[in-house]
């Protein structure tokens, strides 16, 4: 019983998980005020995302590598991508990591508040990924702005000053491409020098296929990490014994545990598909040419597939959507996986306890996007 289709669901400003959750019993597909299909089940989301044929990723008139490329296309340049997000490429990286970590945990101040997204989550994402793409540390300042920004663009629905935002985040992209590619550059191996150097159909990269592949690995990367950190320290915040018994926990059950805690909370809301025929989903006709939002987060709190929402990282784990399924699942999930457990580790075991501020509450993202804004909490 899919209920009437509302004609159009004002989600703006609005927490998309408690919103999502009223709407899912009813509706399995919702409009929302840009007229977008949404696809609010594990089902429809599921299939939509399998159906690559019917449901096309070619949703936005940028240049987005792989995430907007199709078929072949998008296999030659997903090739390229997983190359360097693949377990041997980067093993390497997993002594930086915990450096980056350990550093970061150590300057901490301890018996203040501290917010778990930007003094924790935000630092760590950009430092682990400037040691991964080796790229200055001067730019730390930049990158943190620009997520900042790039949060507050998102919020504000507003296309000029996404398009500003956009663009100048592609100048520091740009300012890390240009000495790798200048005649003569100083031969340094590192990951971003390597990627200048790839070739696709027997061709060098051009700087804007460039510019879009580390565009969505450092938009990937940055934004939602920062989220899953806010995420992931709220939910240890109210359940001090699972943060005790991580302590000791294997590096398969931390994963498990840290994947299901971002199942309950996914921070990383949608993506978007363009029909390319009329398809029926979900009990509704949609039409060819129509943009359909596959809802990662309501997907995942389905109460029909995951047992009510109740905690269960191991049973839960084979119909977890948090990294997407499909020709797009995500290709940094081992890397966003890594990262994630390697700073709760280092926080698990630098402190001596971690509690939410109790005179301040965590406060909710606002859609489009998902998570906490803001999560206070004490470390001693
Ligand atoms: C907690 C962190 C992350 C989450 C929750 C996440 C989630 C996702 C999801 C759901 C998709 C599927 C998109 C779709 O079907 O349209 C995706 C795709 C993608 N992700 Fe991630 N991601 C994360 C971190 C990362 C990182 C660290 C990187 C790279 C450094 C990355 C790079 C990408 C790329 C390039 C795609 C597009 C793949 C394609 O179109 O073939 N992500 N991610």
């Amino acid at each position: 019983m899919n209920g009437q289709l509302p004609e159009s669901v004002p989600l703006a400003g609005l927490d998309l998980r408690a919103r999502t959750d009223e709407l899912r019993p009813e509706h399995a597909v919702v409009r929302n005020a840009r007229g977008e299909w949404v696809l609010l089940r594990h089902a429809e989301v599921l299939a939509a995302a399998l159906d690559d044929e019917r449901f096309s990723s070619g949703a936005s008139r940028f240049l987005q590598i792989p995430n907007g490329l199709n078929g072949e296309t998008h296999s030659r340049y997903r090739n390229i991508v997983d190359r360097y997000l693949s377990r041997e490429a980067l093993t390497p990286f997993i002594s930086i990591f915990e450096q980056v970590a350990e550093q970061l945990v150590a300057t901490l101040p301890r018996r203040n508040t501290l917010c778990a997204v930007t003094d924790i989550g935000m630092p760590f994402g950009v430092r682990a990924q400037c040691a991964w793409l080796g790229w200055p540390g001067e730019l730390e300042c930049d990158l943190l702005a620009w997520i900042r920004e790039n949060f507050a663009v998102a919020r504000s629905a507003d296309p000029a000053r996404a398009a500003a935002v956009a663009e100048r985040f592609d100048g520091i992209i740009r300012s890390v491409i240009a000495p790798r590619r200048a005649p003569g550059a100083p031969h340094s191996d590192d990951v971003t020098t390597r990627l200048c150097r790839e070739q696709v159909n027997g061709r060098s990269l051009t700087d804007e296929e460039l510019v879009s592949i580390l565009r969505n690995w450092t938009g990937g990367d940055l934004g939602s990490i920062a989220l899953s950190v806010g995420v992931l320290l709220e939910f240890l915040g109210r359940h001090p014994a699972l943060m005790r018994q991580l302590r000791s926990a294997t590096g398969a059950r931390v994963d498990a545990v840290i994947d299901e805690i971002l199942r309950l909370d996914d921070p990383f809301v949608s993506n978007r598909r363009v029909t390319t025929c009329p398809v029926r989903i979900g009990g509704h006709e949609i039409p060819e040419g129509a943009t359909v939002r596959l809802n990662w987060t309501s997907a995942n709190r389905d109460e029909r597939v995951f047992d009510h929402n109740c905690f269960d990282p191991e049973g839960h784990a084979a119909a977890n959507l948090v990294f997407g399924a499909g020709r797009h699942v995500c290709p940094g999930r081992l890397l966003a996986t890594w990262e994630l457990r390697i700073l709760a580790r280092s926080l698990l075991s630098a402190v001596q306890s971690l509690y939410l501020a109790d005179d301040l509450p965590p406060e909710r993202e606002t859609a489009p996007l998902g998570g906490y804004r803001r999560v206070p909490v004490v470390i001693t």
